[in-house]
């Protein structure tokens, strides 16, 4: 039964908590903080409490002191979501910001009392990741720009243009924009570069059944879906000229008729656009119809290449590290003076996209920073699938506790397959249990 010992000051959290638990069918303790930093023996179990870092001071030194991994697991909650990210070398096993209701609560404590196997004594430890925008990762002025506009355009839903390099994040500006405006509608991403110059119509606005050969139903286009919502156009600057004017018009009046239709319909809905290219010397080359630039550009935002956040790399590298290090079950790789110099000198042509999948390769065993990527790509098909082979079983193991009998039937692999990959990757030590204790556990 999970044990649960309440160190809130808030009477709200605590009423919250003790419905949770309830909920939860968990064992409910309360005592004061001051009573629990004096305490002989800490509780060995999970620990809530909501008190400032400060306060928590004594209790984190006791931690310290004890000099090992402790069997009380702290949780603290927070008010707003970054107040702190992760904690490298203070023992709270995770800070979350605090549940609105007993049901949310039950949500994020059965979430983190279900990973405690994986991630105790690991360094994995922030769950309120929501935001892109965590001031750890918008600390290079550029971005510290770019964030300030994108706070503003939250509130006001005028059409932004978004401008930046392949894998910037214009994307994930655009969602973010969309997720923190509070709109009702949806989200519609629409590729214009993959989009057809044929379809572009049907798709954008909709199509009546009988319209043409195949259309047998009535299909709504993008437009309508994006109703009261975000349109988002990616890749504006690749759209053809000719559906630039049909766009426009749409946008003019948003609204448009579908193919083979007769009435017009309206939609509400805000526009992002994301541009690689400037809009504006698209128009000097006559790439860009220069109105449809002035009807979107109501505002727009520069998002900066990787290689203007210098600052930004080491925090974003370390988040991707232990994201990626937690989704395959493996441990965080350390990372050397070398690598952090390497880190910060390439050139990041694939920016915040290509760091994430240097910290892929990272964690998974198929190069550092220091490896060129091009050496890691021109590893053969068979190393690669060893790898991922690996990286496969370790997630298993961890899943099941490190019992192989249970990890061989969830991959459904015999058990003495099972063994003979554990002794060829060597997980055996990896997932800190002996071929004897694996053994009882069968
Ligand atoms: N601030 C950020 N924090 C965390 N991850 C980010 C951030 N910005 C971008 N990423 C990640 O980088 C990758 C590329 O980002 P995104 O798709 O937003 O870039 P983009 O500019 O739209 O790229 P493209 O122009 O190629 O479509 C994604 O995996 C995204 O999750």
């Amino acid at each position: 039964m999970t044990e649960l010992t309440l160190c809130i000051e808030s009477q709200e959290l605590k009423s919250r908590l003790r419905a949770a638990a309830l909920l939860m069918q968990a064992t409910v303790h309360e005592l004061p903080l001051s009573e629990l930093i004096t305490k002989r023996s800490l509780p060995a179990h999970w620990v809530l409490v909501d008190h400032g870092l400060e306060e928590l001071g004594g209790l984190i030194e006791r931690f310290k002191a004890m000099g090992r991994k402790p069997e009380c697991h702290i949780i603290r909650f927070i008010d707003k979501p970054w107040q702190e990210y992760v904690y490298h070398d203070i023992p709270i096993f995770a800070s979350i910001v605090r549940p609105p209701n007993p049901l949310a609560a039950v949500h994020v404590l059965e979430r983190l009392i279900k990973t405690k196997p994986l991630q105790f004594g690991k360094k994995k430890l922030a769950v309120d990741s929501d935001g892109p925008y965590a001031p750890e990762f918008v600390r290079s002025k550029p971005m510290q720009r770019a964030v300030a506009q994108l706070q503003v355009l939250k509130q006001l839903p005028v059409d932004t243009v978004l401008i930046g390099q392949t894998g910037a994040g214009k994307d994930t500006a655009a969602r973010w924009l969309h997720a923190q405006s509070g709109v009702k509608g949806e989200f519609i991403h629409v590729n214009c570069a993959a989009l057809p110059e044929q379809l572009f119509e049907a798709e954008l606005f909709g199509v009546m059944a009988g319209a043409f050969t195949g259309a047998q139903k009535d299909r709504p286009g993008k437009l309508e879906l994006a109703n009261e919502g975000t349109l988002y156009l990616d890749e504006m600057d690749s759209l053809p000229l000719s559906c630039q004017a049909k766009l426009l018009n749409a946008l003019q009046y948003r609204g448009a008729t579908r193919l083979g239709g007769n009435s017009f319909y309206q939609s509400t809905f805000r526009v992002i656009a994301s541009t690689k290219a400037s809009l504006p010397e698209l128009v000097k080359q006559q790439k860009f119809r220069e109105d449809l630039h002035f009807r979107l550009s109501v505002s727009q935002v520069q998002i900066p290449s990787l290689a203007e956040r210098l600052e930004d790399i080491l925090p974003l590298y370390r988040h991707f590290l232990s994201e990626v290090a937690f989704q395959f079950r493996l441990d965080v790789p350390a990372i050397s003076t070398e690598e952090l110099d390497e880190l910060l000198s390439k050139p990041w042509p694939g920016n915040v996209r290509e760091l994430h999948a240097c910290a892929q390769r990272h964690v998974i065993g198929l190069g550092t920073p220091c490896d060129n990527a091009e050496t890691t790509s021109s590893l053969g098909l068979k190393q690669r699938l060893l790898s991922f082979e690996k990286a496969v079983l370790t997630q298993a193991l961890h899943a099941h506790n490190g019992c192989a009998k249970s990890a061989s039937e969830s991959l459904g692999v015999p058990l003495h397959s099972m063994y003979y990959r554990m002794k060829r990757f060597e997980l055996l030590e990896k997932v800190g249990n002996s071929l004897e204790n694996i053994t009882t556990q069968i």
